[in-house]
């Protein structure tokens, strides 16, 4: 059994349907990562599974256990963390206080460990770079088992990219990662298994390697990008 499965996740905003009956599963230790036009529904689905919106209709199951109803706080106790693309980071605490008030299952300064952020641990969130907000927010999400990173890059430098990386492949040999990037090199790069989202429905979910060769995929989403 996978760690992570989605079946048939079904989510509308009025009259929009965000998610269109998703099916997915995430294996323990894989990375995924989630492409797609804008609007395809990758951050509703990141919602759907975290407990920020519930789904009309569809089940998500975690570790064996069904959290379709959950709320994000529960699902966040279980292991299923994010971060968003907004970094969500408590300027007037220090980088050591914003992460020992939001990690619960491991010592906070291995987590700060993780993403080199003892060096800084007593700089105030206010006074932090954007890359130094998002390792904070990396090192909280990876207190959990499920990552859930919302466009890591985004606003990074060229020199930050590489170091960012890095931090993810060190994640990812602990954790279960589900990336959303709009980057498609870097997305198959960082990819164990792709997961191409459009129009709320799975066009298909692979290795890289089968995305690229698969025929319907290509015509629909990655033709223009010539892979
Ligand atoms: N809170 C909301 N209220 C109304 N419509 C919403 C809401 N959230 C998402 N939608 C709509 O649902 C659809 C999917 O949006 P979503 O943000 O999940 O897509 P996305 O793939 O993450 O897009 P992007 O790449 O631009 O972030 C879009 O048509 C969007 O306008």
């Amino acid at each position: 059994m996978g760690l992570l499965e989605v079946n048939d996740l079904r989510r509308t905003f009025g009259g929009i349907v965000a998610l269109d009956g998703v099916t997915l599963d995430v294996e323990r230790g894989e990375t995924n990562v989630i492409i797609g036009p804008n609007g395809a529904g990758k951050t509703t689905l990141f919602n759907c599974i975290t407990g920020y919106h519930m789904p009309d209709s569809g089940t998500v199951v975690f570790d064996g256990e069904n959290i379709t109803r959950k709320r994000d706080y529960e699902v966040a106790r279980m292991g299923v963390r994010r971060t968003f693309q907004e970094v969500d980071v408590f300027d007037e605490l220090t980088v050591a206080e914003n992460i020992s008030l939001g990690a619960f299952q491991t010592e906070p300064r291995e987590l700060m460990d993780l993403l080199d952020l003892m060096d800084i641990r007593h700089k105030r969130g206010e006074s932090l770079t954007l890359f130094e907000r998002k390792r904070v927010a990396l090192s909280l999400a990876a207190d959990g088992q499920l990552l859930l990173l919302d466009e890591v890059f985004s606003g990074l430098n060229p020199a930050e990219k590489p170091a960012m990386i890095e931090y993810l492949n060190t994640l990812a040999r602990e954790k279960t990662l589900m990336l959303i990037e709009h980057d498609i090199e870097t997305a198959f790069d960082l990819a164990d298994r792709v997961i191409v989202l459009s129009q709320g429905s799975v066009l298909g979910q692979g290795t890289p390697e089968a995305i690229k060769n698969d025929d319907r995929i290509q015509q629909e989403y990655l033709g223009e990008m010539a892979l």
